[in-house]
Order: structure tokens, then sequence, then C-alpha cells
């Protein structure tokens, strides 16, 4: 498989793309007609913010299957038109963390202290002490808009300069804000009292045009502002006028609408305002950060295994992840055992998950169990991304049920399946790390769930299955292992037979016609 690497990423993920088999292709700032060019001949794609991964792009993306972000934000990539076309996202949220945290300070300090424009002076040999005197950092009230991993990291720094930090973050809770020991205010508030004031969530149509005119307007005179986010944020004119007017002290900016900024752009040459060109992530330890964990995050991708880095699919933490990772396998076997039973369009899919499993996030693994379920019978690729969205669109009706009550197995998913008015219910749980089937519409069995099996309900009277063994021989079939499960229902059985071979539909026929057989159904799962 070929990955594109569009935007320069540090060596260390290449070589973790190579090590894993993987061909790569590496331009550093491609410009979009290439990318939209030789965007189809690629299976994964990385880039940074430089790139844009727009509709276009995906469209023409006939093979790729994954856009990998080196960093955070991902509103450079349509996410929309991935998702539709079954491309995960994943980005790489935790390596550049310290860098932008760092560098917002760096920002702050810089613009508290004229540090910047003073250097820019001096290197043209001028010598202005007065011009220059800045502000202090202690004791003025810091607003930090944004409560993630940088504006935390932003946070508790700030206060070991003895400011007075207070927050706003609408999905944190004030348990979280207490920890950080800041206080969470309201967005009024915390425009009304800061000195200082640094956003720092992504931009969304909710937070573009955040601050703005309206709400400068309501800020201490002399305010000074902070923006390593994501251009936008801040309105960028509103901003200039305010700090032409003097209203805003100073401003200190990294991130910008339109990136590279024009030369007419409104905040150069102004007093008070401190640029960078978008460094915020640019320090050594970052970037082989982000590409090592964008790296690990596209080979696993495309082995097949989850990431929880994914952008377009439910969020998974790594702690959850690292319990449920054996259940996906598990679910995906036990959607395509269910499917392969199911004997006309699926109507309605239920999901149950009984013991420990039932306290974690499980929507993964009901994605892996409809994964596991369309793969077989549609012509596209089923995805981790792409599944919900396919047994939507298919009207299955899915839903998940949960309930700590174990009977035999300390947890246990039991997938059902209605097709044509009739249900086909398999159970399935973990021996260690082993997926197992135990339970077929109630029949007891103790089934591995790997390569073929032959699931035939029967009379249980001698001769039946004898009967299958020799048909099998005859066809020249191999039988490696055998099942035999038990209901309440008195006089039938099911027999599971592990086979070596392709059985053809001819000999499945003949299966089914023998006397004392209800039913054949052959699973494969090498769509799994
Ligand atoms: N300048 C640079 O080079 C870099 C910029 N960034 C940007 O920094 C921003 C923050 O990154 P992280 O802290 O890693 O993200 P994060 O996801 O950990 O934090 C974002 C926070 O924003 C909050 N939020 C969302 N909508 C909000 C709203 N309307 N009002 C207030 N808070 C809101 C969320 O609840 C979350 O706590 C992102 O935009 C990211 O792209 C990240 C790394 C480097
Ligand atoms: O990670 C982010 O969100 C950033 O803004 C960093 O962008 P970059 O990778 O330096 O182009």
């Amino acid at each position: 498989m070929k990955i594109l690497v569009a935007d320069g990423v540090s060596p260390k993920g290449i070589e973790i793309l190579q090590k894993a088999g993987f061909e790569t292709v590496i331009k550093d700032k491609l410009p979009a007609e290439e990318l939209l060019e030789i965007i189809p001949d690629f299976d994964g794609l990385i880039v940074r913010s430089a790139s844009k991964v727009t509709k276009e792009v995906i469209e023409r993306a006939k093979k790729l299957k994954i856009v990998g972000r080196a960093g955070v934000g991902t509103d450079n990539i349509d996410i929309n038109a991935a998702t539709a076309h079954g491309i995960m996202v994943i980005n790489s949220p935790g390596g550049n963390t310290i860098a932008a945290t760092e560098h917002t300070m760096g920002m702050m300090m810089a613009m508290a202290r004229n540090i910047a424009v003073a250097n820019e002076t001096m290197q043209h040999g001028e010598w202005n002490r007065k011009k220059y005197t800045g502000v202090e950092l202690r004791g003025k009230t810091l607003g930090v808009i944004g409560l993630g991993r940088i504006g935390s990291g932003v946070a508790t720094r700030a206060l070991a300069f003895d400011m007075n930090v207070i927050g706003y973050d609408p999905y944190v809770n004030e348990e979280r804000a207490h920890s950080l020991g800041i206080k969470v205010v309201s967005l009024d508030e915390l425009i009304k009292q800061s000195d200082f004031i640094t956003v720092h969530m992504p931009l969304t149509p909710k937070t573009k045009g955040m601050l703005n005119k309206d709400n400068i307007a309501k800020m201490k005179n002399g305010v000074r502002l902070i923006n390593c986010a994501r251009g936008g944020i801040i309105n960028e004119q509103d901003l200039a006028d305010a700090v032409k007017s003097g209203h805003v002290a100073g401003a200190a900016i990294d991130v910008f609408e339109s990136e590279p900024i024009d030369p007419n752009h409104p905040l150069i040459g102004l007093p008070g305002v401190t640029l960078t060109p978008h460094l915020g992530a640019s320090t050594v330890e970052a970037q082989v950060g982000v590409s090592v964990d964008v790296a690990q995050g596209i080979v696993a991708a495309l082995n097949g295994e989850p990431v929880s880095t994914a952008v377009n699919m439910a969020p998974v933490s790594p702690q959850t992840m690292k319990f449920i990772k054996p259940y996906l396998d598990l679910a995906e076997r036990l959607g395509c055992t269910a499917c392969s039973l199911a004997d006309g369009p699926i109507s309605e899919v239920t999901i149950k998950y009984n013991g420990e499993i039932a306290d974690v996030d499980t929507k993964m693994i009901t994605i892996a169990a409809i994964k596991g379920m369309l793969n077989p019978i549609l012509e596209s690729n089923v995805n981790y991304v792409n599944a919900p969205s396919l047994a939507k669109e298919r009207n299955i009706k899915i839903t998940e049920i949960k309930d700590k009550a174990v009977e035999n197995f300390a947890n246990l998913i039991t997938i059902s399946i209605t097709s044509s008015g009739k249900t086909e219910t398999i159970q399935g749980t973990l021996f260690g790390e082993e997926g197992r089937i135990v339970s077929i519409n109630s029949y007891r069995v103790d089934v591995d769930p790997h390569a073929r099996i032959l699931i035939c309900p029967h009379i249980n009277r001698p001769g039946v299955i004898g009967t299958i063994g020799s048909l099998l021989g005859y066809a020249n079939i191999n039988i490696s292992g055998m099942q035999v499960g038990k209901t309440k229902i008195a006089g039938t059985s099911m027999m599971v037979l592990t086979i070596d071979n392709e059985i053809p539909d001819t000999v499945m026929q003949q299966i089914i016609n023998l006397d004392g057989i209800f039913d054949a159904k052959l699973v494969n799962y090498y769509t799994v």
C-alpha cells in the first residue's frame, strides 16, 4: 500500500510506515493541483495544517482509506466527505500539546514585555528603553477560553506566574476546573474581568468569530489577546480596529484565517501586536511526537485494527480501547455468523452486553458487529467509519442493550438479527483473549469462529451426523473439527463443523436435502 506524505513530517514516523511495509512518497508543501492529480494512486495520506483535504480531493481519492493529521486541528480536512466515502480520519492530539502550550506562554510574555519589537528595533541599531516598558503578569487576570489539553496547560503554567486564572469551557465540568485550581465563569464574566484572554478551542461554526467587536467592546481597556488555536476565533478585522483605537493594548497571534497571510493583513505593522507564522507545534519534540503517533495510527488502521485517535468515529479513550480490543474481533465474527444465518434482508439487530462489559463504552463493539454483519453482503468495503451509515441507509434498526447480570459467563455478547420476520441469535464470549461462539439459537456450543464453519440444526437420532460426514467426504471436503450443541428442545441438536475447503452450492443443497437435517448454513470469516 502507498502512503503520501503531503506536508513535511519528522522522518521517525516515515520509518515506522516503511518498516510496516508501506511505500511512502514524501512531498513538502505539495501544491493543491498536484495533490488532486496524484491522490488517486494512494491508500493513505498524511498532512499537517498546510494541505487542504477538500471534498474534491476525497472524491478523486478512489483508493484512499485513511487521512492522518500529524497534529490536532482537522479543520483543513472535509471530515463529512471523508466519512461519506468510508475514509477514516485520524489525528495525533497529544504530541504537540506542550509545544503549543509553551508557545502560548512565550507569546503572552513577548507581548507583555515587547520582546519581539524591542529585538527587531535593536537589530536595526535602536536603543529605546522607555518606549518598550511592559506590564507584569503577576496579579493580572488571565481568561482561558477552552480548557482542553492546551488551555489547561496554559492555565496551570499561568498560576505559577501568580496570575489569577479564570476559565470558560461549556463542555468541562466544575470538578475538572477546580482540579486545575482555577475558577470557572461565564463567557461574559471572563470577557469583562480579564487583563489577558487566550483562546484554546477548535474552529467550528460556533467558535468562528466568538471574540468580535461586540464583546471586545465589553473587555477591559488595555486588554491583551492571544490566539494560538485557530485563525478566525477572534475576528481579525475587529481585533485590528480595537488595537488601532487603543482599547486593546496588545495581541499575540500565531494562527490566521488564511495562511500564509497576505502582506496587507490588517494586523501587520500595528503597535503592541506580536505575530508568529503558525509556530505553535513547531518544536523538534512535537514534530517527532505527532509523526510517530500518526504513523502508528495509520499502520494499525490499515491492518484493520481500531485506532483510538479516529476523528470520524465515536471517540474511545486508550484505557477503554485496551479493554474492548479483543471484543471487537469477537463482535465482528458474531455479526458475520448471524448474517450468514439470516435468510433475507436484515431489518433489525439487537446487541446485548452482559457482565462487566456493560459498564464500558460499547459503541465501537456495536460498530464492529455491524461491520461483520454487512461485509459479507455488501460490495463496498465496510469499515469502522461507514458501517453505521450503511446500516442506516438499509433501514436496519440497531438497538444496544446493557445488563450487568451474568449467568454462565463473566462477559457475554448476544447478537440477534431479524430478517424476513425470523430472528437468529448468536452469543459469544472471550476465553482469555480468544473469542468463542457459545450459543447459536439457544443451542450450547463452543466454537472457534475462524476459517469456515458449517452450521446444521438436525434431528438428534443415529446416523444423521454420519450422513453429512460421508457426503462431505465424497465431495473431498475435509472436516477438521466438530461440535454438537444441545438445547432444552427434545430431539433436536445443532451440528457445527469446521470445514477446510469451500463447499460448492450443489453440495450445500444435497446437505439440506438429507433426511433429518433442518437447515445448513456456511459461515466464511474471510471478510473479518
Ligand atoms: N498553533 C498551533 O500550532 C497549534 C494549535 N492547536 C489548536 O489548539 C486548539 C486546542 O487544542 P487542544 O487543547 O489540543 O484541543 P482539546 O480538544 O484538548 O481542547 C479543546 C477545548 O475546547 C473546548 N471548547 C469547544 N468549544 C468551545 C466553546 N464554544 N467555548 C469554549 N470552549 C470550547 C472543548 O470543550 C475542549 O475542552 C485546537 O484548535 C488546535 O487545533 C493545537 C496544536 C498546535
Ligand atoms: O496541531 C495543530 O492543530 C496545529 O495547528 C499544528 O499545525 P501544524 O502541524 O504545525 O501545521
